[in-house]
């Protein structure tokens, strides 16, 4: 069973990520956790914070010169603008009159409508939104993202699985319905919305301008696609088995997104049967080796990957803190007031997609190791290749 916990606050000293269920072997660098966690920051749209901030990586534990040895990995992410925040952030108590002079410790009692800064306050008793927003704050997806690399790391190494997530729609600007999906990062982490439709890519970078200069946000869709799945990851016996409502659950964890749909999803609802599945024709050779005429399930029965490329889309909502705040009350007051503004992201849909692969590769990591098993990397590429094998022979 792969389990994964994370741990620290936006403006604390450094996020800390754990990871226990992963084979020995995994051969992964700090290097590359970096660039994913780079990857993450980028995409037009995002705030100023992103450009200075630095993720300084260490990794803690579960890995001796450069593989994972089976043991819990854990990573921490530190936060390069903690010492602007280290009385403000303190974990040890800190003397009141020196907080009372701290700008920035000022009490925030105006809750921004769409963040967690209400619901959070009433339910963990705090007159100021500042601990809620610490821990409900996006930069959380950091690490989840650093987890998420080793779990990409044994996907390829053990199963040949690649993972590739591109944006295809931000505000009303949207890659044309067909547009066939792309294969590789390559060509996605090159386009500054990460679209892999330049045309498409103009006008979302267009629609970012303009809510930007309209002192607005704008939220977008998603599509992660993992390439190089064996049949048979996830199962049909109960539902909280079923990969798509593990894919699911993880996906609506990370902030902001508020609606999943697998393949052609909720268009497939609208159609009737006979359009609405994948045909199966055979392939060469004996056995249930075979192909689908269409691809519209975004490879997933039953709860189960059918061999076909998997394609699951996350919709993200609009940022919620706008520089033009929505209307709000004062709870120090109760009186009528303007939500709290502060320099916030406009458009973070590009970094979600990041987020969303790592999501992805930790369900489909755990989904494969508990069908193929292994203590190692090579045990359990072992076991998936046998099964292959069977495969074509049934
Ligand atoms: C990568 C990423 C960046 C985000 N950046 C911001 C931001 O700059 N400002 C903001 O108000 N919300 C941002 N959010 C969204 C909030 O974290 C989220 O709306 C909030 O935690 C409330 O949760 P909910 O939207 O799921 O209800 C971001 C989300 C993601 C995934
Ligand atoms: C720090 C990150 O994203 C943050 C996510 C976030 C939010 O409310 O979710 C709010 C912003 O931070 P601040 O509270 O400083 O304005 C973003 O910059 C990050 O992604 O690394």
């Amino acid at each position: 069973m792969v389990r994964w916990l994370t741990a620290g606050e936006s403006h604390g000293p450094a996020l800390v990520a754990t990871v226990e269920g992963l084979p020995a072997g995994i051969a992964v660098t700090r290097a590359e956790i970096g660039a994913e966690l780079a990857r993450r920051r980028l995409g037009h749209g995002r705030g100023a914070r992103m450009k200075f901030e630095r993720d300084e990586i260490e990794l803690l534990g579960g890995m001796r010169h450069g593989v994972t040895i089976g043991g819990p990995v854990s990573i921490v992410v530190r936060n390069t603008e903690w010492p602007k925040w280290d009385r403000v952030m303190s974990p040890d108590p800190v003397d009141a009159e020196e907080l009372a002079g701290l700008g920035r410790n000022a009490p925030l009692t105006r809750p921004r409508p769409g963040h967690a800064d209400l619901a959070g306050m009433q339910k963990y008793g705090f007159d100021d939104a500042r601990p809620v927003l610490e821990r409900a704050s996006a930069r959380e997806t950091a690490a989840r993202v650093a987890l998420g690399t080793v779990a990409k790391a044994l996907l390829q190494q053990a199963y040949g699985i690649e993972i590739v997530s591109h944006v295809v729609a931000i505000g009303a600007a949207e890659v044309p319905p067909g547009t066939p999906p792309p294969v590789s990062l390559a060509a996605v982490d090159a386009d500054p919305v990460r679209c892999a439709d330049p045309a498409a890519s103009a006008r979302m970078i267009a629609e970012i301008d303009a809510a930007h200069r309209d002192a607005d946000t704008l939220g977008g869709i998603v599509e992660v696609l993992a390439y190089g799945c064996p049949p048979g990851l996830g199962s049909y016996v109960h539902g909280d088995r079923r990969l798509d409502a593990r894919i699911a659950a993880e996906l609506m964890g990370i902030q902001a997104i508020k609606g999943v749909e697998f393949g052609d999803g909720f268009l497939t609802a609208r159609r009737r049967g006979s359009v609405a599945h994948d045909e199966i024709e055979p392939l060469e050779g004996p056995g249930m080796r075979v192909r689908r005429s269409s691809d519209r399930a975004g490879g997933v029965e039953g709860g189960m990957t059918t061999g076909e490329p998997l394609r699951v889309r996350a919709a993200m909502k609009p940022i919620s803190t706008l520089s033009r705040p929505l209307a709000t009350i004062d709870v120090a007051t109760g009186d009528p007031a303007v939500a709290i503004a502060q320099r916030s992201d406009v458009c973070a849909v590009p970094a979600a997609g990041v987020v969303a692969e790592a999501m992805v590769a930790l369900v489909l990591a755990g989904s494969a190791l508990e069908k193929f098993g292994g203590d190692s990397v090579e045990e359990s590429r072992r076991n998936c290749e046998a099964y292959l094998k069977s495969l074509a022979v049934r």
